[in-house]
């Protein structure tokens, strides 16, 4: 249950005032989510998410807000932060930095089939085509830089072998960021952090229909591809093995490339990309385990799931039929 901060009525009612939306008829704690304290927000103009963030600070939201912002304004599934007179998008309930945003139809899907990851490769895409213009610019913050900051802290939980895996890891990792080729590599304001529990389907059983994509906190300015291995690595993984499911995999690029065709280097480099995309989890993974922040995450999700992904992506890399 992921209610750090409780809330009345009272603490919401002047939020709505400021927002220019009618009296509030209900205020639902949102149980899942383990970052931030959510609320399901009803008024008689429409049904809304309140979320009350506790570990980004203001002046951290505005990045993402605004990225939300400008996907919806450009028609993509994506929950749009409502703005105050003044067009501020970060507001204050109950002592906490807050947004709303209007709630989107719909459940998560657990085992996503080709249907559903075509759909999402496909929005991907139009996601990725949509930033072109946008203006704000913040490194992916669980890119590289942090990458060599995180691994020494969590090598002393490590066995001998996992031990040798990250440090290899670490090493390919650098000479791929290195190279001139992953210089070259199309980038923008993505996601980053794109798994199934971060997207709404709504419709009848088999003909399910992407209804919107959340939770982009973890967003930065990285390259189009990664974000691309980012999904391949939640979506088209058969969670028993740690292997990727080629069918799966294949369908959801083939909807993202005819929305966006991709460059030849971002498919030459897409295996070594999968494999930044597993360390980043695994690490993080493995901080939340061994190092975790007081009262911030309930439930750490178990390391060894993206060690396994690790080890695959290294043992079998995988290259879409094109
Ligand atoms: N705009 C939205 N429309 C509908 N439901 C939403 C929306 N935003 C969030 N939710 C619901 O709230 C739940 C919690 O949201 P979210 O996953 O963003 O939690 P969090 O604690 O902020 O982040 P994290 O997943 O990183 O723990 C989601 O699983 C989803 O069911
Ligand atoms: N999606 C992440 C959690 C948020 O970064 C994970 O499954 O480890």
């Amino acid at each position: 249950m992921a209610v750090y901060t409780p809330i009345t009525p009272d603490d919401v009612t002047p939020l709505l005032a400021a927002l220019q939306l009618g009296p509030l008829q209900a205020c639902e704690p949102i149980g899942s989510g383990i970052e931030n304290t959510n609320y399901f927000v009803t008024t008689e103009d429409g049904a809304w998410v309140l979320t009350l963030f506790e570990r980004l600070e203001t002046d951290q939201l505005p990045y993402y807000l605004r990225l939300m912002q400008h996907l919806a304004q450009r028609g993509l599934p994506v929950p749009e932060p409502r703005a105050n007179a003044e067009g501020t998008l970060v507001h204050r309930v109950a002592g906490k930095p807050a947004a709303l945003v209007n709630r989107l139809p719909g459940h998560s899907v657990e085992a996503p089939d080709v249907h559903h990851v075509a759909q999402l490769g496909a929005t991907l895409a139009r996601m990725h085509q949509a930033v072109a213009d946008f203006p704000l610019h913040q490194d992916n913050l669980r890119g590289p830089a942090w990458r060599e900051h995180i691994a020494p802290a969590v090598l002393p939980y490590l066995d001998a072998a996992r031990q040798t895996l990250l440090r290899d890891e670490l090493v390919f990792q650098q000479h791929l960021s290195a190279s001139a080729v992953a210089h070259g590599l199309p980038a923008g304001a993505v996601h980053a952090d794109l798994f199934r529990d971060n997207a709404l389907f709504d419709g009848l059983p088999d003909r399910e229909r992407l209804s919107g994509v959340f939770d982009f906190y973890f967003a930065g300015h990285d390259h189009f591809a990664y974000d691309l291995a980012v999904v391949l690595n939640d979506w088209c993984i058969d969670l028993d093995s740690g292997q990727l499911d080629p069918t799966r995999a294949q369908a959801l690029i083939d909807a993202y490339r005819q929305e966006r065709p991709p460059h030849g280097a971002e498919w030459l480099l897409l295996p070594g990309l999968r494999r930044a995309a597993a360390l980043r989890f695994w690490l993080s993974r493995l901080a939340d385990w061994h190092l975790p922040r007081p009262a911030h995450v309930l439930q750490p999700k178990p390391p060894e799931h993206f060690e396994r992904v690790l080890r695959a992506c290294i043992d079998t890399p995988w290259h879409p039929a094109l």
